[in-house]
């Protein structure tokens, strides 16, 4: 029998193993350690970016047994819409085996042209895959919501414009989508330390997304140096 994977990820950490263009690390062998080494941990959920990443760990997840749903998505360009931005990135990522496609979920032009709902539809068509809106405001939030989506996630805030960049959690954007939405809400976006997290969960997030606390060593030393060198 197999478990609804959003049930799977409820109150529970979600790990995102990504490294950036040009890193050591950008390698799929080397995020799959990582993602391997995050479930030892025990997070329910691992996210992942690029197709060869999603293929990369769900092989290695397949073969060791490992059920944690994995969410994929596909990074293209650094600035507008640019998380898995058009249908035929978000159908590279579920075919590729993601449980779950994170896409670009704001209100902003895609670049292939389609409206959300209608991307939301053609993945429905051809793939199985759940879909999780990265949103940037309530707005984003609602409109999403509008277009079918399953799960939506803060992942945005303070990168669009709509709200300010704070230096934790957008708990205050959660707490909103919370009160207003019926589908479940994931925290995402610089949860940097465990009381981040729980007070995240306690905000009403369905799950918490961590990454560069946990999977950036780059990020993590600067905040170290920075102690040190302030
Ligand atoms: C805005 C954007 O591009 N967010 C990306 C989405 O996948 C990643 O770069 C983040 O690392 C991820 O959302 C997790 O957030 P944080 O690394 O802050 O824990």
């Amino acid at each position: 029998m197999t478990t609804d994977p959003l049930v799977a990820l409820r109150g529970g950490l979600v790990v995102s193993c990504q490294a950036y263009p040009g890193e050591a690390m950008r390698d799929p062998r080397t995020m799959t350690q990582v993602a391997l080494a995050a479930v030892r941990g025990g997070a329910v959920g691992i996210r992942v970016q690029g197709v060869a990443d999603v293929e990369h760990v769900t092989h290695a997840f397949a073969e060791l047994g490992i059920t944690v749903p994995v969410t994929g998505l596909w990074k293209d360009g650094t600035e507008g819409v640019f998380i898995t931005p058009t249908l035929r990135h978000a159908v590279a990522v579920a075919r590729a085996g993601a449980t779950i496609v994170a896409i670009d979920g704001t209100r902003r032009p895609r670049p292939d042209g389609l409206s959300l709902a209608d991307t939301v539809a053609g993945l429905r068509e051809h793939t199985s895959a759940l879909v999780m809106a990265d949103c940037g405001s309530l707005d984003d939030a609602l409109a999403a919501r509008d277009a079918g989506v399953d799960v939506v996630g803060t992942t945005l805030s303070g990168y669009t414009g709509e709200r300010p960049r704070t230096d934790g959690p957008d708990l205050e954007l959660l707490a909103q989508l919370v009160d207003r939405l019926d589908v479940p809400v994931i925290a995402e976006g610089r949860v940097h330390s465990p009381a981040q997290a729980r007070a995240a969960l306690d905000a009403g997030a369905w799950a918490v997304v961590v990454g560069t606390a946990i999977t950036h060593p780059t990020s993590i030393t600067g905040w170290f140096v920075d102690a040190l060198t302030a």
